[in-house]
């Protein structure tokens, strides 16, 4: 994981210092790309310990198209309380714009759905695209979306296996680098090996891309910490071979194996 040591160090180095929506001052940059190669492993941050539980809850309540934190309260997962509302709601986030995007005649298009199709019947299209980012649905949403549009790519079929290999490219339109980019990376990381098994593809790369990418000012003690740090080799991720319907995974088919970290490192969220 040098590509994160990298933009850690980079942010450090030549972000500028200014103010932000929570209050709290961030350095940032604008602009910068990481790529992964899903088959060299799992891209799981090593230099400190990412509660990966939490990623994986996170990404299936995504999946099942819910908005609001009573599935994740029930794993015990607390990375969305500060946002929802008394009764547990956050508005139309990711998982509602993800199945059930509402055009203007009421017709919900199913996003997941329309891409594992597209992947099956016209994988060299360079249209397959999921997009969270609905302008009218954003006055209503507790938070609005941070990774916003993601698009899948395949390469041509391997001359001997006949497989294609199949990436996926995600805009970050604005990033926490030290506590959200690393869930960030492993979830996308996580929905890609997911949907290459479903579409029957091998694994290409993640491309991470964005915009307005920041340390926030109480996490830089934390950001030099983890820099001393030397990163571990990456893990495996296995997943349970029989799930062949991108809405059927369960926590249990996921195992990360050989996973070698350093300890966690605390850090404050910006509300
Ligand atoms: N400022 C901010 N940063 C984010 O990364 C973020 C938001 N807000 N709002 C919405 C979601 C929630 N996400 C979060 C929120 C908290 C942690 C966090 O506190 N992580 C800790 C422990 C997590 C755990 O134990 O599950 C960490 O050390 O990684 C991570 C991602 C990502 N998003
Ligand atoms: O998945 C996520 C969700 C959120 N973030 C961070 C990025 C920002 O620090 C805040 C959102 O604040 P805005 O003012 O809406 O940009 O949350 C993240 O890194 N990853």
């Amino acid at each position: 994981m040098q590509q994160y040591h990298h933009l850690l160090q980079h942010i450090l180095d030549n972000g500028t210092d200014k103010s932000d929506r929570t209050g709290t001052g961030t350095r940032s940059i604008f602009g910068y790309q990481m790529r992964f190669n899903l088959a060299e492993g799992f891209p799981l941050v090593t230099t400190k310990k990412v509660h990966l539980k939490s990623i994986i809850h996170e990404l299936l309540w995504f999946l099942k198209g819910d908005t609001n934190i009573g599935y994740l309260k029930e794993h015990q997962v607390k990375i969305w309380d500060e946002w929802a509302d008394e009764n547990g709601d956050l508005g139309p986030v990711y998982g509602k714009q993800w199945r059930s995007w509402e055009g203007a005649d009421g017709q919900l298009y199913d996003q997941v759905k329309d891409v594992i199709h597209q992947l099956q019947h016209n994988p060299d299209s360079r249209r397959i695209i999921i997009s969270a980012w609905n302008v009218a649905d954003l006055p209503k949403m507790k938070l609005m979306p941070c990774h916003c549009l993601f698009q899948f790519y395949t390469s041509a079929p391997d001359a001997v296996t006949g497989k294609r290999k199949l990436s996926c490219q995600l805009y970050q339109r604005s990033a926490d680098v030290f506590l959200g980019v690393p869930f960030n990376i492993a979830s996308y990381a996580l929905l890609t090996m997911m949907i290459a098994q479903v579409v029957d593809m091998e694994l290409g790369d993640f491309v991470h891309s964005f915009g307005d990418v920041h340390l926030y000012s109480n996490h830089f003690e934390q950001a030099k910490l983890q820099l001393t740090r030397s990163p571990f080799p990456l893990p495996q991720m296995h997943i349970n071979k029989n799930v062949k319907d991108i809405f059927s995974f369960t926590y249990a088919d996921f195992e990360l194996v050989n996973y070698q970290s350093h300890e966690a490192i605390k850090a404050p969220v910006a509300v």
